[in-house]
């Protein structure tokens, strides 16, 4: 099983990395750093590179595509991908230092104003706004972690208002979080026709902005403890298996 992590930054790579007793080293390819924790053999020939791709939905698809395509070309293409961070959590569905697995992945601000309001690309004839992971392998992984299962929100910039956040609410009522990435990443897994999964950890509201009460260092221990948990249910699954 060969599953790659993009997160938006190095702290939360490091997050996941410290889930694992296995030493990360570095694997660079073409277009993107990886770090490859190398596990033991009796691990079932499970690899995990983690990627800290950048912040927003243009880098984390950038560097995803990059990842992937390297590894396809070699032979080794990835099983699964996920996309791992700390986000902002819409209340009081998910509570700051909570996780939540994306059951779907939409991109929130891709579309139009038009003066009926927003209309995302899919209704101007355009792409998809939605990517949905496996629902099984979801099932499994919130079962492990404890996990909300919720829609995540992709978001080009980060919610600072009370409106914006009830706007979000309103168009959007199973969101659970917002973050920036998991949208190019899940755009850029579709592109190989591999599976996407997005896991956040809650490190702040989403609404009025107020990034000293953001609790970082809760939200990437969060981070560690799942994918602790995660790791076992990933080297188990059979990607062909999916009958959703
Ligand atoms: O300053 C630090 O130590 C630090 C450590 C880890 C991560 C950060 C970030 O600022 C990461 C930015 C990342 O966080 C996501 N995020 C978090 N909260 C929200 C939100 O309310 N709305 C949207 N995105 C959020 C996002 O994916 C960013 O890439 C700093």
């Amino acid at each position: 099983m060969r599953v790659l992590v993009t997160t938006a930054v190095p702290a939360e790579r490091d997050a996941v990395a410290a889930a694992f007793t296995a030493p990360a080293s570095a694997h660079p390819v073409p277009g993107a750093a990886l770090s490859r924790v190398a596990f033991p053999a009796e691990s079932h020939g499970l690899v995990l590179d983690l990627l800290a791709g950048g912040v927003g939905p243009a880098a984390a698809a950038a560097s995803t595509a990059a990842a992937l395509t390297s590894a396809a070309l070699t032979g080794e293409p990835y099983d699964v991908v996920v996309s791992a961070g700390i986000g902002g959590g819409f209340q009081p569905g998910a509570p700051v230092g909570s996780l939540v697995l994306a059951d779907d992945i939409t991109v929130a601000d891709l579309g139009a104003e038009t003066p009926d309001g927003y209309a995302p690309v899919t209704e101007l004839g355009f792409g998809a706004v939605t990517h949905r992971p496996p629902d099984s392998l979801v099932r499994e992984i919130a079962a492990v972690t404890g996990a909300r299962q919720g829609s995540v929100l992709t978001v080009s910039t980060v919610t600072g208002s009370a409106a914006r956040a009830a706007e979000l609410r309103r168009r959007h009522p199973r969101a659970l979080a917002e973050a920036m990435e998991g949208f190019g990443v899940a755009e850029a897994a579709a592109a190989h026709g591999v599976p996407v999964l997005e896991i956040r950890a809650v490190s702040n509201p989403v609404g009025p902005r107020d990034r000293a009460a953001w609790r970082i260092g809760e939200a990437l221990a969060a981070l560690t403890g799942a994918f602790g948990k995660l790791a076992p249910v990933l080297e188990s699954w059979n990607p062909h298996d999916v009958t959703d």
